[in-house]
């Protein structure tokens, strides 16, 4: 399968990076992309081709991803050509309704809508996919092909929850770095080095993460198990609760919820 991705920016080379990783050949992914140095990064990081504009052997592909931030997703639209040669568009745009897009595109119904996250560069992503019913089955099958080889895939039916996923695994990756972060500092905070603050608060997240993959219990079961009575993680929990960590963070993922749908609002309105 040969994709050509328009839009060479962070998501794109974190998907570039993993589909090379596991065993994508460079030589069938190129990219679109308006920036020099954006162009030069990706030929140098993985030897993919680059082209500055959507020409006639830039979009000699099957599938096409679209990578560029929403607010700019009309207008790279409208620099492609006006029938496009069955390719499958991929868009990974937050907020951006697939109705929206086929508009742009002049009617091309076949796109699917995807949410990847930054993890797929090391083929750890976790992947939201819905599509236009113009989308066969086969060319589903070839979204979740591009997508699986970065991590999983999971498809919703209705269009409106992708503002869910992209306020809980699009931005996701985020929110556990943010936690790293915190938790790091507060163990400098506490007398660690910064760099035994940090194994420590890697390693934590990364074997929680990993315990909760391979047990069957809920998160909430798992936690209560760490939870001694009258101990330290009690005292920690409380003060997190009383300090509304909870609310925050909840919050917090409903405004990207928010955010997702107030972007396809707005940015679909653009005629
Ligand atoms: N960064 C992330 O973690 C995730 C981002 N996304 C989505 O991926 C898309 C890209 O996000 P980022 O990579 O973070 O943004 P970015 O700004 O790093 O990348 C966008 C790239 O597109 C290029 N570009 C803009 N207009 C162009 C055009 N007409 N033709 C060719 N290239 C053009 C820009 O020069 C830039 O390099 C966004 O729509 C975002 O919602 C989705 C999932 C996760
Ligand atoms: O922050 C954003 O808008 C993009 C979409 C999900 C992750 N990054």
């Amino acid at each position: 399968m040969r994709i050509t991705f328009l839009g060479g920016g962070n998501m794109a080379s974190a998907l570039i990076g993993g589909l090379v990783k596991t065993g994508f050949s460079a030589a069938d992914i190129a990219v679109i992309e308006v920036g020099a140095q954006g162009r030069a990064k990706l030929r140098l990081m993985y030897g993919v081709r680059c082209y500055e504009a959507p020409t006639a052997a830039a979009l000699d592909c099957d599938a096409l991803l679209l990578s560029v931030k929403p607010q700019q997703m009309h207008d790279a639209c409208a620099s492609l050509p006006k029938r496009l040669k069955q390719q499958l568009v991929i868009s990974i745009a937050a907020g951006l309704r697939l109705a929206d897009i086929a508009r742009w595109l002049d009617g091309y119904a076949k796109i699917v809508r995807a949410m990847p996250n930054t993890p797929a560069l090391i083929g750890a992503g976790i992947t939201g996919l819905c599509a236009l019913p113009a989308v066969s089955m086969a060319e589903r099958l070839g979204a979740e092909r591009i997508l699986q080889a970065v991590g999983s895939t999971l498809w919703v039916a209705d269009e409106a929850q992708m503002d869910a996923v992209t306020a809980v695994s699009g931005s996701g990756p985020a929110y556990v770095f943010l936690f790293i972060e915190t938790l790091q500092q507060a163990g400098t905070e506490l007398g660690l080095t910064p760099l035994q603050a940090r194994q420590l608060a890697i390693e934590t997240v990364l074997g929680a993460a990993k315990l909760a993959v391979q047990s069957d219990e809920a998160a909430a079961v798992l936690r209560e198990r760490v939870t001694s009575k009258g101990g330290t993680t009690e005292a920690a929990l409380q003060m997190m609760e009383e300090r509304g960590v909870r609310e925050g963070f909840i919050a917090g993922v409903q405004a990207a919820n928010a955010r997702s749908r107030e972007l396809g609002e707005l940015l679909g309105k653009d005629s």
